[in-house]
């Protein structure tokens, strides 16, 4: 067992004092202070954050580290600089690699060295610092920490350059601020203790040191240890490390002068894992966990003191309290190259801790160190030491064996009065500490008074800003009511604006979709009432027919009639002829040859006529069925021109609809600008199809008429046909009765009474039995004619009154949708008007608001001026500027 610092130096005897002179010269004449190297390991998630499904909120570059408070956000909350930087890619070998063996030169040249490792529970810290130990196919693990490697580096190279050297390894635990031997086999711990040396540095005694002879040997004894080593179950980590654990390296290593001289060189290496960092109340740890917790905190909490101090360059370092930061006096601030490894997890879960432990490293990062390399001693003067300090452990053991009395030998004794000679002085020491503060105690007493009467004098002056700040807060709630009762007044203005606007659209739509529907259903009427007429005029036609069938009939009849008298009379006069011819047969032989042949010719007469009147009824009948023909072309024309302007209106009315939804969404878009296209646009549209109507109009007109004319042309041929037939028969029935006449004087120049008389009589019967056939004929003609011409001017009159209907219906739907557009444009000038009132009601509610808020502010000034005249003493500028700012920011 020897008493080693954790600077490297054997202490208790004389070379130590010799050696610690000439470290403290060398110090002085090679100081040279740099800074704490700090990097950043940042693992992969682990299973338990995956399955959290915890997303990534750290990003590693080689220098930086960016950590986001949600990955989702564009910038990290925060990006942090450190010397290196390792992400979830850095392996074991290359973390060794590019931190260590550059550290274990340092060893090898004689320095002391530390390497930390901090960082929340399960981020990584025993996997970077000791990771797997056990061989993989006979050879190092991929996942051996820093530790094992280290063990074969040193080997390995030493060997390799065939030094003389030696290895020792010590391994310690602080548990709940109590040190702990891992090496030792004894389980009483009370002999290792923390002792000032005579230049009040932190000296380990008591502590086992065991030399290995391969890093095989020294990965044994580490998991001897490590087996010792105070785990405890928490919610992070199952064989989470709730102690802190320092595994020392000390080298020896000959090295031959010139002069032939041996000289040892020590290096030594502290490779320290920290237990986590995390907060108590997250790791659940309870009553003796958080105990523990607790002690781990101090040990944590004194760290980060000293690293703060150190930072800050304090005068005083608080190392004392805690034996961590005993232990580790020399790595911060002292003599010693320090490497610090923060360990941080990428997960969402652990931000905080992220944040915590990245804070922590970088003010680490500022500290700064003063690397002295430990003296080299001679192989003699080694020797010689080994000889005193062998000589003196004889003596004590003579002394000891005789039981005569304690020896000592002169260099215990020395030591022992050394050691309490330094005690004295540690006690004077303390006494002027105690000294110092009690001043300090008074001091602060008499602050304190001070303070006290400051803090009274700030009660009077808070009450007093209590009762500013009440007021202040009673008038901005009554701004803020008035504030939102002026909203809601505006708010309410705009919505029985948008109200009214709508109300007035549906009601015009409403009013616009009932005339177009009354238009509709007043052309649907006078189409059907049309179509009635047109049924009128095809019965009317019909009558004509019917009435041309009866007057052929009639005049067959009359025909036959003509035909039987004439056979009937005939008959008679050639009965009464051949009564009489024997007795007149020489007289009136050639009488009856004459009669005989004007009777032949007034039969071919007679016969002719009939023939003429058959051709004049044919040629009736004929222009009747073009009439009719014509008739009906003319009014099946009408029907499809109906039909069309029908469809026309029908289609008007669904491109109306069309138009109009598309006009609703557009004038709720925009009411004014849209009321203005609408009224143009249904202004053209109603323009286009009313001349459309017009013309269509005028064209029926045109064709009524043209109908209308050919009519009365028609009935006037009739007419004239008649008249000239008739002036036709009475021309030839004169001729007929002059000749009859003719006949008459002849037979009375024939004086035959008798014969005369019974012919006249007869011929006067025949003649009357004419007569009165051609007047009856006369009569049923010009009664047809009457009727003929009566039809036509009922259905002239019935297309005249169609036509009027028909130009009325149009004007009437004219007139509507210039209503409609009138309406529109009111709409629309109604609309402007409520926007103008809406606007000069919104500017004076505005105008009030503005009022309101100068006012306001003015009252708000005035307040912050009182409260400014109060608060001179504690507020600073930027604090009242903030409150201004508040108020004026208010909506
Ligand atoms: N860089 C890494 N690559 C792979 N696995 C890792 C890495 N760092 C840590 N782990 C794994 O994370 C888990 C926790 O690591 P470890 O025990 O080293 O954390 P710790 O910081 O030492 O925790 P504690 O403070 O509780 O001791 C282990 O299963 C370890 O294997």
């Amino acid at each position: 067992m020897d008493n080693v610092s954790f600077n490297g130096e054997i202490t208790g005897s004389e070379r130590a004092k010799k050696r610690r002179r000439s470290n403290e010269h060398s110090a002085k004449e090679g100081e040279k202070a740099i800074n704490i190297q700090v990097v950043v390991r940042c693992r992969a998630r682990i299973e338990r954050e995956v399955a959290a499904n915890s997303p990534i909120v750290v990003q590693a570059t080689p220098r930086e580290i960016k950590v986001w408070a949600n990955p989702q956000d564009m910038m990290p909350y925060k990006t942090f600089t450190f010397d290196k930087v390792f992400g979830a890619d850095a392996d074991q070998s290359r973390i060794f690699d590019t931190i260590v063996v550059p550290i274990l030169h340092e060893v090898k040249a004689g320095y002391n060295c530390t390497l930390f490792a901090y960082g929340q529970t399960s981020t990584g810290k025993t996997f970077t610092m000791e990771g797997k130990l056990d061989l993989h196919n006979g050879s190092i693990s991929p996942d051996a920490g820093v530790i094992p490697r280290s063990l074969y580096y040193i080997f390995d190279t030493l060997e390799a350059e065939q030094a003389d050297f030696s290895v020792k390894i010590s391994y310690i635990e602080l548990y709940n601020e109590e040190l702990k031997d891992l090496l030792s086999s004894d389980s009483d711990n009370r002999h290792l203790k923390i002792l000032d040396d005579a230049n009040r540095k932190c000296v380990l005694h008591g502590h086992e040191e065991v030399l290995i002879k391969s890093a095989e040997d020294g990965i044994n004894v580490l998991k001897q240890g490590s087996i010792k080593r105070q785990v405890a179950q928490t919610n992070y980590n199952k064989n989470s490390s709730r102690s802190h654990s320092v595994f020392c390296i000390t080298l020896h290593i000959k090295e031959t002068m010139p002069d032939g001289e041996d000289l040892l060189k020590v290096g030594k290496i502290n490779l320290v894992d920290l237990a986590g960092s995390e907060n108590i109340s997250r790791t659940g740890a309870e009553n003796l966990r958080a105990k523990e917790a607790g002690k781990i905190n101090k040990s944590l909490l004194t760290l980060g003191r000293c690293i703060n101090s150190l930072n800050e360059h304090n005068q005083h370092i608080p190392y004392r309290e805690s034996k961590l930061t005993r232990l580790l006096q020399d790595s911060l601030g002292g003599h010693t190259k320090t490497c610090i490894i923060a360990t941080i997890s990428p997960a969402k879960l652990s931000y905080e801790e992220t944040i915590s432990t990245l804070d922590y490293a970088q003010r680490a990062k500022n500290i700064l160190n003063k690397p002295v390399a430990n003296q080299r001693v001679t192989k003699k003067a080694l020797i010689k030491e080994y000889i005193g300090e062998i000589e003196r452990l004889r003596a004590d053991l003579l002394a000891a064996r005789e039981k005569n009395g304690i020896y000592l030998s002169q260099d215990t004794y020395q030591n022992l009065v050394d050691e309490n000679q330094s005690r004295k002085d540690e006690n004077e020491e303390l006494k002027k500490l105690n000294e110092s503060l009690k001043e300090q105690a008074e001091r602060f007493e008499r602050e304190n008074s001070i303070i006290n009467r400051k803090l009274m004098r700030q009660t009077s002056i808070n009450t007093h800003h209590q009762k500013v700040f009440q007021e202040f807060q009673q008038m901005m709630l009554s701004v803020t009511s008035q504030l939102e009762y002026k909203f809601n007044e505006i708010k309410s203005v705009h919505l029985g604006f948008g109200e009214l606007i709508y109300n007035k659209m549906k009601e015009f739509m409403e009013r616009r979709e009932t005339e177009v529907s009354a238009i509709i259903k007043c052309i649907e009427e006078r189409i059907d009432r049309s179509i009635q007429q047109k049924d009128q005029i095809i019965q009317i036609f019909d009558n004509q027919e019917r009435i041309s069938i009866n007057l052929s009939a009639e005049l067959l009849k009359f025909r036959e009639e003509t035909q039987n008298l004439m056979d009937q009379k005939g008959q008679e006069l050639r009965n009464s002829a051949s009564a009489t011819f024997n007795m007149f047969q020489h007289e009136l032989s050639n009488q009856f040859e004459k009669i005989r042949s004007y009777q032949v010719k007034l039969g071919e007469d007679l016969s002719c006529l009939m023939k003429t009147t058959q051709e004049h009824i044919a040629s009736q009948n004929h222009a009747i069925t073009s009439f009719r023909s014509f008739t009906r072309e003319t009014s099946n024309s009408q029907i499809d021109c109906m039909i069309e302007q029908k469809h026309l209106l029908a289609q008007l009315a669904e491109e109306d609809v069309l138009l109009r939804k598309s006009m609703e969404e557009e004038i709720l878009a925009n009411v004014l600008e849209t009321l203005k296209k609408y009224g143009d646009a249904h202004s053209a549209k109603i323009k286009n199809v009313i001349n459309t109507v017009q013309d269509t109009i005028q064209k029926n007109v045109d064709s009524v008429k043209s109908f209308s004319e050919a009519c009365t042309n028609a009935a006037d041929g009739m007419n004239t046909a008649n008249t000239s037939y008739l002036t036709n028969f009475n021309n030839k029935y004169g001729a007929s009765k002059e000749k009859l006449l003719a006949i008459e004087n002849e037979n009375r120049l024939a004086r035959v009474d008798t014969i005369e008389d019974n012919i006249y009589t007869q011929l006067g019967e025949c003649k009357n039995a004419l007569e009165s056939k051609i007047i009856s004929l006369d009569t049923f003609a010009s009664a047809t004619v009457k009727e003929t011409s009566e039809l036509q001017k009922q259905h002239a009159q019935s297309f005249n009154s169609f036509a009027t209907d028909v130009t009325q219906g149009y004007s009437e739907f004219q007139s509507q949708f210039i209503r409609t557009r009138v309406d529109s444009q009111n709409m629309t000038k109604n609309a402007f008007d409520l926007n103008q009132a809406n606007v000069n009601a919104t500017s004076g509610l505005y105008i009030n608001f503005a009022n309101q808020i100068q006012r306001s502010r003015e009252e708000i000034n005035s307040l912050s001026e009182k409260f400014n005249d109060s608060d001179t003493k504690i507020r600073t500028p930027t604090t009242k500027r903030t409150h201004f700012l508040n108020i004026t920011n208010l909506p």
